[in-house]
């Protein structure tokens, strides 16, 4: 009886495309390709792919998590930065899946540059992060597809940590408030670094965001929630009421805007929620919300 192969990349493909290709796995792009099917099937399950789904993946590598995208989805489109990586997958889909090279679409880009994508709009990122880039690139996904609705993401664990992190945690920060403000945020699994070529010197894990029902209710911009958030975490040991009077232009003007709040002047970043930050970014002094243009771009 013969058994058809698994089109999915195990660790001999992987060595072989890398070697065809010339491949080098780089650092500062975060390189470190997948060699096991049974990890990738299981990203896929647990980001809960639809066949209707039309999924993003950025950071594509050699292919390995893209085809078992496509084992599920009907769309995937894929950003990747590397020219010698986005040259070549195309041709692997086709060579390893080819009633399905039509449902794939490369885009060939940095993918904080990204503002749009081919076909119909996408409904779920799943994505094996390029670690360094991994939370900007997250939420600038985020921000520039309101429809993807699930997101899952393999990124460094401790980044994984931070990102679901609840008020009071100890890692609790920037990238928590940032990401719970789209998305209702958990971990969801660890990753070995034996899965790895080449082998991270760090263990991995899964994120889960799904898109909050309803956004945060506020009158403040993304923006301005943000700038709050960036000051408060700038000097996290500090008070709100000292780690705000830049923002606010003076301590009595930040601990005026607590106040306002309903926020205690004496709290730490730490503590809040995003809806919380979105209150004090709305008590902003007047005289003060023309200095958020300069944070244009940044996450
Ligand atoms: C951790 S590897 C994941 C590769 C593949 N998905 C896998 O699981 O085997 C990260 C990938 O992201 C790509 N990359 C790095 N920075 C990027 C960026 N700014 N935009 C798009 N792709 C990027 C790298 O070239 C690399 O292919």
């Amino acid at each position: 009886m013969s058994s058809t192969p698994d089109p999915l990349l195990g660790p001999a493909d992987i060595r072989e495309l890398a070697a065809a290709l010339g491949v080098r796995p780089t650092k500062q792009r975060g390189q470190n390709f997948v060699i096991d099917a049974n990890t990738v099937r299981r990203i896929v399950r647990t980001a809960d792919v639809r066949q209707d789904d039309v999924v993003v993946e950025v950071g594509p590598g050699l292919g390995s998590l893209t085809l078992a995208l496509l084992e599920v989805a009907d769309r995937v489109v894929a950003v990747e930065i590397d020219d010698v990586l986005a040259g070549a997958l195309p041709a692997t889909i086709t060579a390893r899946m080819p009633e399905r090279a039509d449902r794939f679409a490369l885009v060939h880009s940095d993918a904080m540059q990204v503002t749009e994508l081919p076909g119909p709009p996408p409904t779920a990122l799943v994505a094996n992060l390029p670690y360094n880039v991994a939370v900007p690139v997250l939420l600038h996904m985020l921000e520039t597809f309101p429809t993807i609705e699930r997101t899952l993401v393999m990124v460094q664990a401790e980044v994984a940590d931070r990102l679901a992190a609840a008020p009071g945690s100890k890692v609790y920060g920037v990238p928590s408030v940032k990401a719970n403000w789209y998305a209702d945020v958990r971990r969801a699994g660890a990753i070995g670094r034996k899965v790895f070529w080449p082998a991270p010197n760090v263990d991995s894990g899964l994120v889960s965001l799904v898109r909050r029902a309803e956004p945060v209710k506020t009158t403040a911009s993304r923006r301005e929630v943000f700038a709050v958030v960036d000051a408060a975490f700038a000097q996290r040991r500090k008070t709100l009421r000292a780690a705000l009077s830049g923002w606010a232009g003076s301590a009595p003007a930040a601990e005026s805007a607590l106040v306002a709040a309903g926020v205690s002047p004496q709290a730490r970043g730490e503590a809040l929620t995003v809806e919380e930050f979105a209150r004090i970014a709305e008590n902003r002094p007047t005289d003060k919300k023309p200095a958020d243009n300069k944070e244009h771009g940044q996450h």
